[in-house]
């Protein structure tokens, strides 16, 4: 007790000892002088500040309203060249085509020349003035499918192949490897995958006969089970949907040229090709036409796991438009 009584008179002894450091009591700040507003006048009007003033607010606002204007000059502007649809300048040389969103027309593709050149396509580099899409397509290192790549590379976008290389190859796609726009995903779309992506070609299926053949029930399951798992993301991630389809879907055709309103002669248990090989007996001696012979020789057969699927995908790719709104183009 007595320590401690000693121990605060101590503290009281310093305390009286030590110079008040104490903040002084508050006190509301002073207004400010009532002749700093002239003085604040006085000051603009002074060395032509006032003018620079107005000059910078006309600055702005003709910026602000010619703004709009300026942006509506853009691709869907009905004289520019740039176009918004699935058009034939956008084919790739064996068939499919690109989505195209405000990209210039001029830069056309020709596969043979694109192969290991990066954004190198017309005047203007083509990735100018759009959104880089991310873009996913599957059997990507099949022969359509890594020209598709190509031009997608070409174009700006980021690609991600999914490829369970039953046909495709790596070779085609060999000269994209170690570009950050390029990603080789192994993977069969039979099974489900998500990613993130803005559009979906679906390419991946086996597309000779003798493949398809091959394994029948795996050919209708790449088709079947392989395009609801790509419409299925489509539909989660509201991507536009492209399927590769083919003239098969219609059968043995009985007319030719077959118009818009043909529904074609459709075997789904099996199928036997004449048209092609009477067409390729009246060119025999072309050696082009030799070719086709012998494709056509090849068609002989049971192929409606080929022509059944495409089918039943391009039924499904529908049903997914009208049902849950997905945008499918077919090719
Ligand atoms: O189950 C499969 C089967 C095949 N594929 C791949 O799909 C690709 C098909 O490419 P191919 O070179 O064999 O054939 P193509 O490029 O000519 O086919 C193309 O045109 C015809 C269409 O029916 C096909 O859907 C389309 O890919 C290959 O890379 C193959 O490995 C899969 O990823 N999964």
């Amino acid at each position: 007790m007595k320590q401690l009584h000693k121990q605060s008179s101590m503290n009281h002894r310093r305390d009286e000892e030590t110079p008040s450091t104490q903040t002084p009591p508050y006190s509301p700040k002073s207004l400010k002088h009532p002749k700093s507003i002239p003085r604040s006048i006085n000051y603009l009007f002074k060395e032509q500040r006032l003018l620079f003033i107005l000059i910078g607010i006309l600055i702005g606002s003709t910026f602000f309203i010619l703004q709009p204007s300026l942006s509506r000059l853009g691709p869907t502007d009905a004289h520019s060249p740039i176009r918004r649809s699935f058009s034939k300048d956008n084919t790739v040389s064996s068939g499919v085509s690109v989505f195209s969103d405000n990209h210039d027309s001029s830069a056309s593709f020709s596969s043979g020349t694109n192969r290991a050149v990066y954004g190198k396509v017309g005047r203007v580099p083509v990735g100018i003035g759009r959104r880089r899409m991310r873009v996913v397509v599957t059997g990507g290192a099949g022969f359509v499918g890594s020209h598709l790549v190509d031009k997608l590379i070409a174009r700006g976008d980021e690609v991600i192949v999914l490829d369970n290389f039953f046909t495709g190859r790596k070779d085609n796609l060999v000269h994209l490897f170690g570009n950050p726009m390029f990603e080789l995903i192994r993977h069969d779309v039979v099974e489900p995958i998500l990613l993130e992506v803005d559009q979906i070609y679906h390419l991946a299926c086996p597309a000779s006969p003798v493949h398809y053949k091959y394994n029948p029930v795996k050919t209708i399951k790449t088709n079947v089970m392989g395009t609801l798992n790509m419409l299925g993301l489509a539909k989660r991630v509201g991507a536009r949907f492209l399927l590769t389809s083919t003239s098969e879907v219609y059968g043995d055709p009985l007319q030719h040229p077959q118009k818009e309103t043909y529904w074609g002669n459709v075997n789904p248990i099996g199928k036997v090709a004449s048209a092609t090989t009477i067409i390729c007996f009246g060119c025999l001696f072309s050696y082009s036409c030799r070719l086709l012979l012998s494709f056509g020789l090849i068609w002989l057969g049971e192929r409606s796991c080929y022509d059944e699927g495409k089918r039943t995908a391009e039924t499904l790719a529908m049903d997914y438009h009208r049902g849950a709104g997905v945008e499918v183009w077919f090719s």
